[in-house]
């Protein structure tokens, strides 16, 4: 069984308060994009993982699809064991959520595999389990986030109409380092309100706290946002706490436009 765990992006974010638990309370609003790693479980097998494409850093026992198939193991003791390959496409420390994707793909797919029976709801509380930006990919459809990030309401979005530009100019950044840069403090205006706005005034209301520290430790990245306005976008922001950036251009318009930008840049 194959699946395709796509990346998302942050459309502003707010980083409202720092939690007795160490974690952060946001609002953020994720938007999926068609840009995916491929997860392929195979079964029967005794437990395995083998991954290619860009490699992941850290341990084969922490990457979340092990981690995935574990937290499930607990709950479902008869859980067959699988041979697990995943080819890993989407940038990682990108903020684009590739990581989350993978874990909450295997949650799905073992679901539907071996017929756990568990609801949408049962499986964002297990994906929340493993990352604050796991959940949103159980329904993966636009959504307005709050809490850490796991409680979601779809939000009435839909960017068809745009082209996406990701820029990814290869800086890991860490989570964790990027929030212990931030004072968090309430928003004028709720991204719940600006989010349905038309694209063109997000310049103006919508933005992410997470682009002042990060631009500050990499000035090139706020010349990359500055460089997808001068190619045109009607909005340019960084994904989470990055290094993607992100720019809406009129579709129209892309069709003439060669990105010098000297990173890596996919058109969705
Ligand atoms: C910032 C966001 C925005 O979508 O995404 P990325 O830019 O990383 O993709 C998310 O909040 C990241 O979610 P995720 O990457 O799953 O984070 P986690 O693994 O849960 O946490 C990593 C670390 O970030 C901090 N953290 C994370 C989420 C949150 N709401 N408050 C926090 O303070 C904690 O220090 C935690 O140890
Ligand atoms: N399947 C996986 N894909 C990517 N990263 C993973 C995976 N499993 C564990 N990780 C760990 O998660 C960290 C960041 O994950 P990723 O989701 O790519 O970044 P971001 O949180 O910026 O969107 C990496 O440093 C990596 O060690």
């Amino acid at each position: 069984m194959i699946v395709f765990p796509n990346c998302k992006i942050n459309l502003g974010l707010h980083v409202i308060r720092k939690r007795p638990d160490g974690f952060h309370d946001l609002e953020t609003v994720f938007y999926p994009l068609p840009l995916t790693d491929a997860l392929e479980v195979i079964t029967p097998g005794t437990l395995t993982f083998t991954g290619s494409g860009i490699p992941v850093p850290g341990n084969t026992e922490d990457n979340l699809c092990l981690k995935a198939w574990h937290l499930l193991k607990q709950d479902f003791p008869s859980l067959p064991e699988v041979n697990i390959h995943l080819h890993k496409h989407i940038p990682i420390g990108a903020g684009l959520g590739g990581g989350s994707a993978d874990a909450a793909f295997m949650l799905q797919l073992l679901n539907d595999r071996f017929e756990l029976s568990l609801t949408e709801g049962q499986l964002i509380a297990y994906a929340a389990k493993l990352g604050s930006d796991c959940a949103f990919f159980i329904p993966n459809k636009p959504c307005y986030a709050t809490g850490r990030g796991e409680i979601l309401e779809p939000v009435s979005l839909n960017l068809d109409n745009w082209s996406l530009v990701l820029v990814y100019p290869g800086i890991h950044v860490n989570t964790g380092w990027a929030f212990g840069r931030i004072t968090p403090k309430i928003p004028a205006q709720s991204l719940r309100d600006t989010i349905l706005t038309p694209v063109e005034s997000w310049k103006e209301t919508i933005s992410n706290d997470f682009e002042a520290p990060v631009f500050s430790a990499h000035p090139e990245l706020g010349q990359i946002k500055e460089e997808l306005y001068a190619y045109g976008a009607v909005y340019a922001t960084m994904s989470g706490s990055g290094s993607a950036m992100v720019g809406i251009f009129p579709k129209n318009k892309i069709a003439g436009i060669t990105f010098n930008t000297g990173h890596k840049v996919f058109i969705l």
